[in-house]
């Protein structure tokens, strides 16, 4: 996998302040819990305790689904659940992209059927966003749709993928294409386990962060252009308020238009390239990564069709590379990357639609009348592709 910045060591040992959760409820007033909007997304330190209230007592049997990297943490919640009186089991998954496979939902399936899961019991997820779309994409088939619990352990789980009730996992024509809405019961982002996370990841984290920045919410740009050293420090308080800014931003938004017909869109900005190239590259690069590349992308593109002034476009660059993010894509992949582009779900029949920028925290999407508009932006980002190495 890309590495960028070209470290995976995670940020050294230091206290880290205990404050009260911070709780933000998703469709506020808008439903009764389980499957519906109307739940709570808790944001602190040590929030395993709270973990049976979002669950519910009717469950008897719970599924932790973690990926292999997370046994130990997996392990843990498995006990802390069986403590609390459950029957709970494991299902471990293959890690990152791997698991977001149609082969390891139907293993998680399996598992639920031979463990007799009904539709009272409950699934919990463990892990990044690659784990929180296959659990919950496994959780809202499971007899059509059992509640999940989210329990993000990435700063891009926290931030956007546990929250909001998209599924999903990949086929071999392009990312996320088989997926459901199924909003989880609750969501836990504990702190504490962006300690262990390597410092590639929390960056990868930070590409959604921005996209909140520049979609929405303009402090969580100027607390990162003030810090960006802060802004990757798991222990800082910075961090907690960018997680919880762009919490919000993707709250605001899920909670207006959960289906995505209209505003939800406008948090999918960098993402039409993004995943064109996660594609192309096997995915092998990390989401953030590709998004960091595709957001640029949609800058010189609206830029290019006298949207935004070269400044915004500069701003896209300047902190994307203050984070150490890529803001740059091979220039000989353009076929590819169109093919990619041209199965995004914003697309409407032969109509690509892409979310572009009319200034600041003013997103809309736009309809793109002729793919040659693309191909100069791509020019915009294209970079030399390494030379073959031959022997
Ligand atoms: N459903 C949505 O709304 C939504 C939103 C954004 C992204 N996504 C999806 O999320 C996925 C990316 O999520 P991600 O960036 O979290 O990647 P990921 O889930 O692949 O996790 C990244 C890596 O970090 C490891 N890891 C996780 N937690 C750790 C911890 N606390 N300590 C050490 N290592 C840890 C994982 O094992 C994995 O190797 C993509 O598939 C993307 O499509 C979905
Ligand atoms: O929640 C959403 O809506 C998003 O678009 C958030 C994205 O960050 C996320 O990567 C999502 O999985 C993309 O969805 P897709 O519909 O483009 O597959
Ligand atoms: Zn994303």
């Amino acid at each position: 996998m890309t590495d960028f910045p070209d470290t995976t060591e995670t940020f050294p040992e230091q206290e880290t302040t205990q404050t009260e959760p911070t709780i933000i409820t998703v469709g506020e007033g808008a439903g009764t819990g389980g499957q519906e909007l109307g739940y709570d997304v808790v944001i602190g330190n040590g929030l395993l305790a709270r973990l049976p209230q979002l669950i519910g007592h009717q469950a008897e049997r719970v599924l932790v689904i973690h990926p292999r990297a997370l046994r130990a943490t997996g392990d843990v919640v498995r006990e802390d659940l069986e403590k609390a009186g459950y029957q709970a089991m494991v299902a471990e998954i293959p890690d990152a992209e791997e698991g977001k496979h149609i082969q390891v939902a139907a293993f998680c399936w399996q598992v639920l059927g031979q463990n007799d899961f009904t539709r009272s019991d409950a699934v919990v997820s463990v892990g990044g966003g690659a784990v929180s779309d296959l659990a919950g994409f496994v959780a809202s088939t499971w007899l059509r749709g059992v509640r999940v619990v989210h329990m993000p352990t990435t700063l891009l789980g926290m931030v956007d993928a546990a929250v909001g009730g998209k599924t999903g996992i990949n086929t071999a024509e392009g990312k996320n294409l088989v997926g459901t809405f199924h909003q989880p019961a609750g969501v836990l982002a504990d702190l504490d386990t962006l300690i262990s996370l390597p410092r590639n990841e929390l960056v990868a984290g930070l590409a959604e962060v921005v996209k909140c920045g520049f979609i929405a919410d303009e402090r969580i740009l100027e607390i990162i252009e003030s810090s960006p050293e802060q802004a990757q420090n798991p222990h800082s308080e910075q961090l907690r308020e960018l997680i919880i800014r762009a919490i919000q931003v993707k709250v605001d938004v899920v909670s207006k238009d959960a289906y995505e017909s209209g505003v939800r869109e406008h948090i999918n900005y960098g993402h039409t390239l993004g995943h064109a190239i996660e594609l192309a590259e096997r995915y092998q690069w990390r989401h953030g990564a590709a998004i960091s590349v595709g957001m640029v992308f949609a800058a010189e593109l609206a830029r290019s069709l006298g949207r935004i002034d070269d400044d915004l476009v500069d701003r896209h660059r300047n902190i994307l590379t203050s984070l150490g993010l890529p803001i740059t894509y091979r220039d000989d992949r353009w076929n590819q990357l169109l093919e990619g582009i041209r199965r995004d779900k914003k697309n409407r029949g032969d109509t690509l639609r892409f979310v572009l920028l009319n200034g600041q925290g003013q997103p809309a999407t736009v309809e793109i009348p002729d793919a040659s508009i693309l191909f100069a932006a791509y020019q915009e980002i294209g970079e030399p592709a390494s030379p073959t190495i031959s022997l």
